[in-house]
């Protein structure tokens, strides 16, 4: 039979060193930090202002951030909703490799499709996807408009743009959001430090 086509007869094969030992190496758990939000909403500075936070205290992480994994890994995808999938599903699998190999991952994509988030989540160990929702309002991230894409998207030079005429799926039951007080945005640090302390709280930040 051939197997050219499909991955069939193929055999998990067990490595000399778990997880836990590689824990222990590193005093800290393996998870991932999923950050999801409209293009503007921080998730970048959010994602960045994490590792710079953790990399002080010592502890090892890595950002998947999606603007970046689709100059490589993901170049073939485009924003359909099937491409926007398959994207999320391919950084779920590589986010669930580097929580394994005992890092702090920080995934930041919009991930505007709940499904898509929590197939994430149901490839992780309990607990160890902690997702982080960006809720911030439309008119911020406009107003913000980093790039030039959502005044492209409003004069119909991008189609299917997040928020404008694509939808974007609000997170349920997301462990952190990060919200405006007072109609103000906090600062990156205050952010970050929330992330922070809900790692420190769960006791991802050392092994016992
Ligand atoms: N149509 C459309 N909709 C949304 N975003 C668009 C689109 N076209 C290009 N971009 C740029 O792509 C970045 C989002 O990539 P992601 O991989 O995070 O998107 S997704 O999770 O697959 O929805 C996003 O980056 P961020 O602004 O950092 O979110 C945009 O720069
Ligand atoms: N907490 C914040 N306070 C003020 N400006 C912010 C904050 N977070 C992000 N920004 C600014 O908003 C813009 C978009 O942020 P970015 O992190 O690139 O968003 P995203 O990754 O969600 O597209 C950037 O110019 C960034 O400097």
């Amino acid at each position: 039979m051939s197997t050219l086509n499909n991955s069939t007869n193929i055999f998990w094969q067990e490595c000399p060193v778990g997880k836990v030992e590689r824990q222990k190496l590193l005093n800290q758990k393996g998870c991932v930090v999923w950050i999801t939000g409209l293009s503007g909403s921080g998730k970048s500075t959010l994602a960045c202002s994490v590792s710079r936070e953790l990399h002080s205290k010592g502890k090892l992480s890595y950002i998947l951030d999606g603007d970046n994994l689709r100059h490589g890994l993901n170049k073939d995808l485009g924003f359909k909703a099937e491409d926007r999938a398959e994207n999320i599903r391919r950084v779920g699998e590589v986010a669930k490799l580097f929580s394994d190999a005992g890092l702090i991952c920080i995934a930041s994509l919009i991930s505007p499709y709940r499904k898509d988030r929590d197939a994430c989540r149901a490839m992780l160990p309990d607990a160890s996807f902690i997702e982080v929702f960006m809720n911030m309002p439309l008119e911020l991230c406009e107003s913000r408009d980093a790039k030039g894409l959502y005044k492209l998207a409003r004069a119909g030079k991008i189609k299917g743009f997040t928020g404008i005429d694509d939808p974007y799926e609000r997170p349920l039951n997301c462990e952190i959001e990060i919200e405006q007080k007072d109609g103000v945005c906090p600062k990156p640090a205050a952010m970050a430090g929330q992330v922070v302390s809900y790692l420190e709280e769960k006791g991802f930040l050392q092994v016992e």
